[in-house]
């Protein structure tokens, strides 16, 4: 064994900032002898672990029993990483297809030397375009957070006006017209339609929506996929438009809850393909002290079984739209509320909202059947040159109050 430094058993001392992380373990970058060293982690407890590593540049093995890290930053850096690797963990035992983050991401906060790591191009592509919006919205959020800090926006709530209620709304809506309440969403382009809308005037669809007779508005704020904003959010609520607001976003973050409060939300959107159960209870528990009301999406079985087994939740959307293959198809609806979930259901009071892909009273019909008693309907509506009238359309009379 020529060349080869036996194993040692030695605590060594790890110089800040030099942790990142590699697929599904942490590394170790330090140099000795002017070679950068990768090593690998096995976790034992945060400050306490081995390493077990092989570095075949310098033929050298080495386990290290013990390693005291340095410095706060460090270790926080390990909790987080702890943190991400339980989330993952869990993400996968409930089915979560999408990944929150790059595989070969960087630790939050991490400042370090990433950059000189061997990129793995196919690893680090997203695999369809809800898990690109996800991993875009990770880096836009910490972006945002830096101009409104946390703190800032907890006081913003404070002195911001108080919620409508959303549920109410539906509920009455379905009570007035008998038909299930409508959630008209103003959306000017999507990636799978691309633009639904030249003239794009948030403010004037909303308030054609409202005479037309919706009972909310789900109000897009996604800029980058959708030409949305927080600003028609905005627009929208001091234009005086009464309607309880939806704000339509992809939620990966509690932050992402206070910021839209502050805008004038009166409910959130909550994905239940990008959240564990764990994340949707949080962030209902943080709607629920900030007064919004929360809807939870769900597109498969599974992801309703999911939600049925979270308590507190009164809202639960059926998305007739795969967000990962654009596929559309409104007996997923139907599918979704046969049997089991449909007793669960029913039982609990919970309003199931039908998603996507509505476009006739047939297919109102269709999904009011399957037992919803909301549909939250965008393109059918959005595209009419009226879209007052487009409510009509839909519902083959007109629901409005008048
Ligand atoms: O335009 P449609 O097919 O009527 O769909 C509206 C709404 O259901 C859809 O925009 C939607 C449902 N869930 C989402 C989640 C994110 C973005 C968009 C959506």
């Amino acid at each position: 064994m020529e060349g080869l430094v036996p194993v040692q058993r030695l605590p060594v001392r790890v110089a800040s900032p030099s942790l990142y992380r590699c697929n599904n373990s942490l590394s170790i970058r330090r140099s000795i002898s002017g070679f950068a060293m990768d090593r690998k982690i096995n976790f034992r407890a945060p400050s306490q672990f081995s390493i077990r590593a092989q570095q075949s540049d310098l033929k050298e093995s080495l386990a290290v029993s013990s390693l005291s890290v340095e410095g706060k930053g460090n270790a926080l850096r390990i909790k987080e990483w702890e943190v991400e690797m339980y989330q993952e963990e869990l993400a996968i035992s409930q089915g979560i297809r999408i990944r929150r983050k790059p595989p070969s991401k960087a630790p939050l906060g991490y400042s370090g030397p990433f950059e000189l790591r061997l990129h793995n191009e196919d690893a680090d592509s997203p695999r369809n375009i809800l898990e690109e919006i996800t991993w875009y919205k990770d880096e836009e959020v910490s972006r945002m957070k830096e101009l409104n800090p946390l703190d800032a926006l907890k006081k913003a709530v404070e002195d911001a006006p108080p919620t409508r209620d959303f549920v109410g709304a539906l509920r009455m809506a379905h009570k007035r017209t008998g038909f299930p309440g409508l959630i008209a969403e103003v959306k000017k382009a999507s990636p799978s339609r691309g633009i639904l809308k030249e003239n794009f005037d948030p403010v004037e669809i909303a308030q054609a929506y409202e005479k037309g007779g919706a009972a909310c508005l789900s109000v897009l704020t996604d800029q980058k996929y959708f030409q949305g904003g927080f600003e028609n959010l905005e627009a929208i609520r001091s234009a005086g438009v009464k309607c309880p607001l939806l704000c339509k976003e992809f939620v990966v973050d509690p932050w992402q809850i206070y910021y839209a409060r502050t805008k004038g939300a009166d409910a959130v959107l909550l994905i239940a393909a990008v959240l564990t159960d764990l994340e949707i209870a949080y962030l209902l528990k943080i709607c629920k002290k900030l007064s919004l009301a929360a809807l939870v999406e769900v597109h498969d079985e599974r992801e309703m079984g999911r939600v049925l087994g979270i308590e507190g939740i009164e809202l639960v959307g059926i998305n007739n739209r795969s967000l990962e293959t654009f596929e559309v198809d409104i007996s997923n609806t139907k599918q979704l509320l046969e049997e089991e979930h449909g007793r669960q259901i029913r039982e609990r009071d919970m309003i199931v909202v039908g998603e996507s892909g509505l476009f006739t009273p047939d297919d109102i019909a269709y999904v009011q059947a399957a037992g919803v008693k909301a549909v939250l309907v965008g393109e059918s509506i959005v595209k009419q040159n009226d879209p007052e009238k487009g409510i009509a359309g839909l519902f083959g009379r007109n629901i409005s109050h008048t």
